[in-house]
């Protein structure tokens, strides 16, 4: 197996709620010790009801929650520690795709100048080579180069997420982090996404996290599955297994709200 891209080491992640009294907010454990290793060519599936911790958890692994406690290593090296270049290795190389593409895009800029931004940012290249490489970031996720002007409001769901996926891939990262990629599409096109997703996965040996309350589709695409309760990854093992013999009650209870595939 290859050495894990990032490591998350007794994650815990507390936040103040409104929810105590006016002089003393309360506090609430999101995310309770947990540690996961993302490997390439590898998906880590998490599963969860909605609360459970999954979408901070996910915050953690790409820098944009600071943990309470608990390290964050790239490559072996913290990324809480500030050192920019490790910080900005770590930008290039963890990627994130959130649920609701129409959101997470720019609905007024054009697709062409989506795929461009994080080339810029992270000055990669002339401007020839960014417009060639938009063109083949297009090519991969299966959209016409007519695409390039068009801008996110124009588009379906399921076009609007393989922009997104684009937009990921565009820094030719380890890692990818899909929070419930699929879970504001159309069922008609999750499949569509989720085949997307895992051929990218194996074309490019990318490690994958897929995140989703929906433990049929994060079985879909996963080799290893962990199952997230308040906070706290309470079962994981391979996925046939967690399938075939789950071993805590929980994850049975998962498994039987979810008749239907997709
Ligand atoms: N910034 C915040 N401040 C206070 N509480 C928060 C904050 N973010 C999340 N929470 C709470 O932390 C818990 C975990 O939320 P989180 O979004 O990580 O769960 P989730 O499993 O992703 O759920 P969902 O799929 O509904 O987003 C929830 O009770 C949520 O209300």
């Amino acid at each position: 197996m290859s050495a894990p891209v990032l490591e998350l080491r007794n994650i815990h992640v507390v936040h103040k709620t409104r929810s105590g009294s006016l002089f003393k907010p309360g506090k609430l454990h999101a995310v309770n010790d947990v540690s996961v290793s993302l490997r390439r060519g590898h998906t880590l599936g998490i599963v969860g009801e909605s609360g459970c911790g999954k979408s901070t958890l996910a915050r953690v692994m790409v820098g944009l929650q600071a943990p309470t406690s608990g390290d964050v290593l790239f490559k072996e090296r913290s990324i809480l520690k500030r050192d920019a270049a490790t910080r900005e290795e770590f930008g290039r190389t963890i990627s994130v795709i959130f649920q609701d593409p129409a959101t997470a895009l720019n609905r007024r800029m054009t697709v062409e100048n989506i795929l461009l931004d994080p080339l810029e940012v992270h000055r990669i290249g002339n401007a020839a080579s960014r417009r060639s490489r938009v063109r083949e970031l297009l090519n991969l996720v299966g959209l016409p180069q007519s695409a390039a002007d068009v801008v996110p409001g124009q588009m379906s769901g399921g076009q609007r997420q393989r922009v997104a996926i684009a937009r990921a891939l565009a820094l030719q990262p380890d890692i990818i982090v899909a929070d419930e990629p699929t879970s504001a599409l159309d069922v008609s096109v999750r499949a569509q996404i989720l085949n997307l997703l895992d051929d990218l996965k194996s074309q490019f040996q990318l490690g994958l996290v897929f995140i989703s309350h929906d433990i049929q589709t994060v079985r879909y695409v996963s080799d290893e599955i962990a199952v997230m309760n308040h906070g706290e990854i309470i079962e994981r093992g391979p996925a046939e297994q967690i399938f075939d013999s789950p071993s805590n009650d929980y994850t049975r209870k998962l498994l039987g709200a979810a008749p239907s595939l997709l």
